[in-house]
């Protein structure tokens, strides 16, 4: 079964911007792939559809054989604790410490102080800022930000992490540790999906990249074999 699939989906914003129009496309459970396109494409829509922050106005997305135009309210949080989502601005609140940012995930779904101890200490391991915990996040650098907004991703431990623009902001060495970070996280099942416009980047990772132009599917590379991908 896949992890993510649309079946037909179109989505208007109200006041009739069509946004999306008759999208069809899975991704399979484990898979990492990228979303391309220019700005205004739809990328954050489709991510946004699939947690459910907007509803498809026609066709179906069923996200582990799931479909989310079925889900009731009730259902909603349970569905997105599911997904680890991941921000270019990080959206990290700076009155508190970087433990307490990665923290809020879990705070919502009301764990056990050792639990949450143990779990946010494991994020903060896995982008290696063990040591920043007590820190201020606007006293880190601009990709250890970004790596905070991943450890508060991935402290759900949520089997799908949805990206968006993820290395915005950052150099191509950073952005390139980033997307090792998501890799590491793939390379255990977590199914990825990351939108960007940085093709120079994308170009030179081997995964399947899915082209989008005014709300619709233009094309896709298929995943690279060891063979065709490009080397450093
Ligand atoms: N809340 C909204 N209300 C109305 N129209 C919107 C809304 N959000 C996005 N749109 C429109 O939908 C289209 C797709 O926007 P979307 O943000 O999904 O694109 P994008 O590919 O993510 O672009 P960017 O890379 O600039 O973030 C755009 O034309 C945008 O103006």
């Amino acid at each position: 079964m896949a992890h993510v699939r649309f079946d037909h989906v179109s989505m208007s914003y109200p006041g009739g911007h069509q946004a999306l129009l008759d999208l069809n496309f899975e991704v399979e459970q484990g898979e990492m792939a990228f979303l391309t396109g220019h700005s205004g494409a739809g990328k954050s829509t489709l991510l946004k559809l699939i947690m459910r922050m907007e509803k498809t106005t026609q066709g179906q997305i069923l996200v582990d054989g799931v479909n989310l135009n079925r889900l009731r309210a009730s259902q909603i949080p349970f569905h997105r604790r599911r997904i680890g989502v991941v921000f270019q601005n990080h959206q990290l609140l700076f009155d508190r410490s970087v433990f307490e940012n990665v923290a809020l995930p879990l705070r919502i779904s009301g764990y056990s102080s050792r639990d949450l101890e143990r779990r946010v200490r494991a994020a903060l391991d896995k982008v290696g800022l063990l040591d920043k915990e007590k820190q201020n996040p606007i006293e880190l650098s601009g990709g250890e930000q970004q790596r905070v907004g991943i450890a508060r991703a991935v402290v759900n431990k949520p089997s799908l992490i949805l990206a968006d623009e993820p290395t915005g902001n950052l150099d191509p060495k950073l952005s390139k540790e980033i997307m090792s970070l998501f890799e590491q996280f793939n390379d255990v099942g977590v199914s990825v999906l990351i939108a960007s416009h940085d093709l120079n980047l994308i170009g030179r990772l081997p995964y399947r990249v899915i082209g989008l132009e005014n709300g619709k599917i233009i094309g896709e590379r298929p995943p690279q074999t060891q063979e065709e991908a490009p080397r450093e």
